[in-house]
């Protein structure tokens, strides 16, 4: 597991739900949520450090995908304001969301799997514009634009290590690959906030390590990295702060050894009775 995990941004933060960060790139404000009676995201005050690998956990049905979504314009929110490096985000479309600089992955469906995974990077640049996937695959002039989009996508299949399946058909991916071009294809729009949904799931353990490096080099390079995750592993190893919720409220923010030592996410874990609870107990 990789250790070289930096925590000194959080210095002096103290491990509580709601704590104010010292550069937050998302501040979020009473975010609610309702499926008819069920409260699933009850969000009441988050912030999320900029250049940090923040993850969010919690139990099965804890409303982690549905306030991702929220955030990122893929739901609506029944109530809630949040601000994006200082702008307002709250009932923003999915596709500005993304012009202003935070996209989230998306595992492949099976429309993307019937195409290349060259096509797939270049729709990850055209959903930056809002436009519909297939008019802007089958448009017969190709213009500067889509020169750069094309040369942008070679450069980060390179990087991803994908590039000698360009052409394959993204189906045929294993989990790992496909993971590795679930993130690829994010970073097409060139996000200030990428946010990662269960980048390990279905990941062959020879890929692990490769798709955890790459997350810390993005964190390196100075992109926030913000993920849901139930692989334990994986959230204490790279984590630079932990953010826990549980039928839709944070119960704890902290930062790996305190979160793993948390008594409320302990408990909220075992109340669900999930196979993965948090590492060690430490006090
Ligand atoms: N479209 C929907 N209609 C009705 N209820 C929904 C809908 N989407 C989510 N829910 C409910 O909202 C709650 C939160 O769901 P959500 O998927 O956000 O949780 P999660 O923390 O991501 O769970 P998991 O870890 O299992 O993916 C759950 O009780 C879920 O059943």
């Amino acid at each position: 597991m990789p250790d070289d995990v930096k925590t000194s941004a959080f210095d002096g933060v103290v491990a509580e739900p709601g704590v104010a960060k010292p550069d937050p790139i998302l501040v979020a404000d009473g975010v609610t949520r309702r499926f008819g009676g069920l409260h699933a995201v009850n969000v009441g005050h988050l912030e999320v450090q900029r250049g940090a690998i923040t993850a969010l956990i919690g139990p099965n049905g804890a409303g982690k995908t549905t306030f991702f979504n929220l955030l990122t314009g893929f739901d609506r929110a029944g109530s809630g304001r949040w601000r994006f490096d200082g702008d307002e985000m709250s009932r923003m479309s999915a596709y500005r969301v993304a012009r202003h600089g935070m996209v989230r992955t998306f595992q492949l469906t099976k429309a993307l799997a019937r195409l290349t995974v060259l096509e797939n990077m270049l729709l990850g640049a055209t959903e930056q514009r809002g436009e519909r996937m297939f008019n802007a695959l089958l448009r017969p002039v190709w213009g500067g634009q889509e020169k750069a989009n094309t040369a942008r996508a070679e450069e980060l299949l390179e990087r991803f290590k994908l590039i000698h399946l360009k052409d394959a058909f993204a189906g045929t991916l294993s989990g790992g690959q496909r993971k590795l071009l679930e993130m690829a294809r994010a970073l097409m729009v060139q996000p200030k906030m990428i946010m990662l949904d269960e980048p390990m799931a279905g990941v062959n353990p020879a890929l692990v390590q490769s798709l955890l490096q790459h997350i810390i080099d993005l964190r390196d390079e100075g992109m926030t990295v913000c993920f849901v995750e139930h692989d334990m592993d994986m959230v204490m190893g790279i984590s630079d702060w932990i953010v826990c919720l549980a039928e839709g409220e944070i119960i704890a923010e902290g930062r790996p050894n305190e979160i793993g030592a948390n008594r409320a996410v302990i408990d909220a874990y075992l109340g669900k009775e999930h196979g993965t609870a948090p590492a060690e107990e430490t006090s």
